[in-house]
């Protein structure tokens, strides 16, 4: 639940690791995802007499020491901060919820409200930072209206951020968002037909104690995450075998690492790991992929960490089987290049697993 008080509404929403199976998300496949509590997206909705965003003042930057600064900000970070998200949850809620698509009998009251936001999720690094923002906004949102239970089917939640991002243009996948509402570690399966009847996938949340140690590696590069699919999802939708053939590899490796995970079959879950990285490289090659993302991979691996994207890039993810020396040696490889490395804190559960 989020902090209320006198009308003053915050909620957070954590950043997230893709684990296993990921980018095949998109692509009707399976991924175990688990929530990352090392950093998180923060919205604050302060009741008000109009609608208001509140810029902020990093993420939002209107104000620049130079030409060459503002450009130096702009080719690094596109042109986007948060507001426009805030801006796109509150009409993707109103439409959502004043069309009688959740159910009759919603009526949203007339009264205005302030919406402002801050976070610590590195930007644009395959965290998920962009749905951490939206879904912060949306809890806002659905306690500001008081939106009741029974219209907020947690299953229904993830597509409604995804749209979202949608309503934005920004290329995504559902396994972000499933994670961000579920918390914990969730093992997901976007079958086909469910997708497509349902518009949603099948969602089944596991044991986080099943996790070994893991630790997350990240560059201060980042990139914009939506530019990264395009090529692959057009030759993917055209029936591209080969690409559909890698693509359902990926998913395979959701489902061969959710038993792996139930076995505590570590040594396994390591080459599913380098397997995932291996077959994206495949799918995207290494121009998408980038030469930082290459090397930050290789490194781990270097001291025989597994190592995997959390996301579409900038962030990693290695887990070493021989335990706290290899660990060690993992930080010294990757610091000494640069990166930051941080053990993985795995989020609360919202909903807990069976
Ligand atoms: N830290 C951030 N601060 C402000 N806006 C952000 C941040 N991270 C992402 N965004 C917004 O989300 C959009 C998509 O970001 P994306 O590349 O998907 O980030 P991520 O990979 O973390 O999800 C960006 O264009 C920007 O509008
Ligand atoms: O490519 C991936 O693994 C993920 O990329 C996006 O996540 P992001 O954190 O924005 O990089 C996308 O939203 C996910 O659906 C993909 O699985
Ligand atoms: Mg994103």
């Amino acid at each position: 639940m989020g902090n209320e008080d006198g009308g003053r509404i915050e909620h957070r929403a954590y950043a997230r690791v893709g684990f296993l199976g990921n980018p095949s998300d998109a692509y009707f496949g399976k991924t175990i995802s688990f929530s990352l509590a090392n950093f998180h997206a923060t919205v604050v909705l302060e009741p008000s007499s109009t609608i208001r965003f509140l810029s902020h003042p990093v993420h939002d930057p209107s104000e620049f020491g130079s030409l060459q600064e503002m450009v130096d900000r702009f080719r690094g970070e596109g042109y986007y901060g948060g507001v426009r998200l805030l801006m796109a949850a509150c009409k993707v809620f109103h439409d959502f919820y004043s069309s009688g698509l959740a159910g009759e009998g919603i009526s949203l009251h007339n009264r205005g409200f302030t919406l402002l936001y801050d976070t610590n999720i590195p930007r644009q690094c395959g965290l998920s930072g962009s749905s951490a923002i939206v879904w912060a906004a949306l809890k806002c949102l659905l306690a500001y209206y008081e939106i009741p239970d029974q219209q907020q089917q947690v299953d229904d939640l993830p597509s409604l951020i995804l749209r979202v991002e949608e309503e934005l243009g920004i290329t995504a996948g559902l396994q972000d968002r499933v994670v961000q509402v579920y918390g914990g570690l969730v093992y997901m399966d976007f079958d086909k037909t469910s997708m497509e009847t349902k518009k949603k996938g099948i969602y089944t949340p596991m044991d986080p104690e099943l996790l070994p140690p893991l630790y997350l590696i990240y560059t201060k590069n980042p990139s914009d995450s939506g530019k990264v699919h395009s090529d692959v999802r057009k030759r993917w939708l055209s029936g591209d075998q080969h690409i559909r053939k890698l693509m359902s590899e990926v998913a395979e490796i959701a489902e061969k690492g959710r038993s792996c995970l139930v076995n505590r079959d570590y040594a396994s879950l390591a080459s599913l790991m380098d397997k995932n990285f291996d077959l994206r490289r495949q799918i995207f090659g290494d121009d998408v992929i980038g030469d930082v993302n290459i090397e930050m991979v290789e490194r781990a691996r270097r001291v025989g960490a597994a190592c995997k994207f959390t996301g579409s890039g900038g962030a990693v993810v290695a887990f070493c089987p021989n335990g706290q020396l290899q660990a060690r040696k993992l930080e010294e490889a990757c610091e000494s290049a640069g990166f930051a490395v941080e053990a993985c804190q795995i989020g609360p559960a919202s909903v807990k697993h069976v």
